[in-house]
């Protein structure tokens, strides 16, 4: 579904990534990690090419998509959920949904299925997105990416912000449950415990690239390099 070689990523003169290699596989849930700053909302932001201006091999779906523009990255079959979740404020729940069903293509993703899926967007329907508390705005964030179709969600950090069982709910029963459904899933996060009990494979980031890629129990069983690169 996605595969990285080389890939570097600039703002400005800064160099924030360098020489990065990934493949995910359809059906994998896989956790981005690193330090704040290491540079896993520039990938998310790279893959969409949103944000830095990137270098490097970018395949997604099996095409090479540099240079290609955003929304027509995103029609391949890819949703990023923003960081900060990029909603309209002034739009109530079901204004934010309906806009992203005008712009995306038909598909098993319908309004309907997104109110049965997240009953608490169903009872909020009306209620202006920004009355909503930070789970639900997530939900929405989610909700929105889901009616563009996609059969790879990039979540970039989900749980910020969140009060820990908000967190929880949201990664290990809405993201987990749509993992076990087939959507592959690549999951930038902080939050280490949460991310790995979610993704059996684990991506870190440091230093501009990759210092591990490989199962989530053997980095958790890793515990100089979670140290080192993750701070805990
Ligand atoms: N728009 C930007 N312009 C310039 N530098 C940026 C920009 N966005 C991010 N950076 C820099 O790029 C580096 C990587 O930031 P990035 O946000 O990708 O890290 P992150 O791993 O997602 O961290 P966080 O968890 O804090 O979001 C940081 O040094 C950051 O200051």
């Amino acid at each position: 579904m996605l595969a990285l070689s080389g890939l570097s990523a600039h703002y400005g003169a800064v160099e924030v990534l360098r020489g990065l290699s990934l493949e995910v596989r359809a059906g994998e849930a896989v956790a981005l990690l690193g330090r704040n700053g290491a540079g896993k909302s520039t990938l998310a932001q790279a893959l969409f090419n949103l944000g830095p201006r990137i270098g490097g091999g970018v395949r997604v779906m099996g095409q090479d998509v540099a240079g290609w523009p955003t929304h027509r990255i995103a029609r391949l079959g890819m949703a990023l959920v923003p960081q900060g979740r990029g909603l309209f404020p002034s739009l109530t729940v079901a204004e934010n949904l309906r806009l992203a069903t005008l712009r995306s293509p038909r598909g098993a993703w319908t309004l309907e299925r997104v109110f049965a899926v997240f009953p608490r967007l169903a009872e909020r329907r009306a209620a202006s997105s920004s009355a909503l508390s930070g789970g639900e705005r997530q939900l929405l964030a989610i909700g929105r990416a889901l009616l563009t179709q996609p059969r790879l969600l990039v979540l970039d950090e989900p749980s910020e912000g969140l009060a820990p069982l908000a967190a929880e709910e949201i990664i290990l029963g809405h993201v987990a449950r749509l993992a076990a459904e087939g959507l592959t899933v690549l999951l930038a996060e902080q939050n280490l415990p949460l991310a790995l009990r979610l993704c059996p494979r684990a991506v870190v980031l440091a230093g501009r690239g990759i210092v591990f890629d490989g199962a989530s129990e053997a980095l958790r069983a890793d515990h100089s390099l979670v140290r080192e690169h993750l701070g805990v």
